[in-house]
């Protein structure tokens, strides 16, 4: 699958949305990727996680255990797992903070790959990987979808994605007018709460 092949499946899903979206990290941007409209299709799903087990594997090679991130990250963690025939397992909020819960171990010397959905900052995928260093297992790096920070985002391991973005995004205090102008939705599940 190319990055525009990608892209397409995002956009006929109906899941590049445009406004005025207060992100999980807090940061403002007029364009948000609401990935749940690809994840609501499975066929859909398969496809895009197909593409990135074989990026995975590609770049990982064998790979025992794919964690992610609740709530975005448990749908293309598990079906990107399927692919790989692997296990896949998630973090979870605990009081804001990423653990794995219900039980979920990892074996020491297993071989563990952090998937995401989509990255921005790169915030969320570094909480997990946190999370992840109290646990045994080696991690080999990370995967997303769609890395919306240009390249830019940080996480101290080796990120592969299926596509590349440098969408705009800016801190509260630092609005363009226009998007100043709209009223601001937060669609993510950071800070919700129970
Ligand atoms: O790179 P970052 O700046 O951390 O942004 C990306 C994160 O934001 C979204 O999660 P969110 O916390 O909005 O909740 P969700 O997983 O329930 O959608 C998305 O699923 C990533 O986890
Ligand atoms: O940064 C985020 O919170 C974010 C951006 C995006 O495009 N899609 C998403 O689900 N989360
Ligand atoms: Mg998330």
């Amino acid at each position: 699958m190319t990055p525009n092949d990608v892209l397409d499946e995002f956009r006929s899903a109906g899941a590049l949305l445009e406004g005025h979206f207060i992100l999980s990290s807090g940061l403002h941007s007029p364009v948000f990727l609401q990935k749940m409209f690809v994840f609501q299709d499975p066929a859909r799903t398969e496809r895009v996680c197909r593409a990135l087990a074989e990026k995975i594997r590609g770049t990982f090679g064998p790979v025992d255990y794919v964690v992610s991130p609740a709530v975005g990250g448990i749908v293309p963690g598990y079906e990107t797992a399927r692919h790989l025939g692997c296990k896949a397992i998630f973090v979870e909020r605990e009081n804001g903070v990423f653990v794995l819960r219900r039980g979920f171990t990892i074996p020491e010397g297993a071989r563990v790959v952090m998937v995401e959905d989509i990255v921005t900052t790169g915030l969320s995928s570094r909480e997990c990987l946190a999370a992840l260093r109290e646990h045994p297992g080696t991690i080999l790096g990370a995967a997303c979808l769609i890395d919306r920070s240009g390249g830019k985002a940080d996480l101290g391991v080796p990120l592969v994605s299926l596509v590349q973005l440098d969408i705009p995004a800016y801190a509260p205090d630092q609005l363009p007018p226009e998007l100043a102008a709209l009223p601001a939705v937060k669609p993510g599940s950071r800070s919700l709460k129970s």
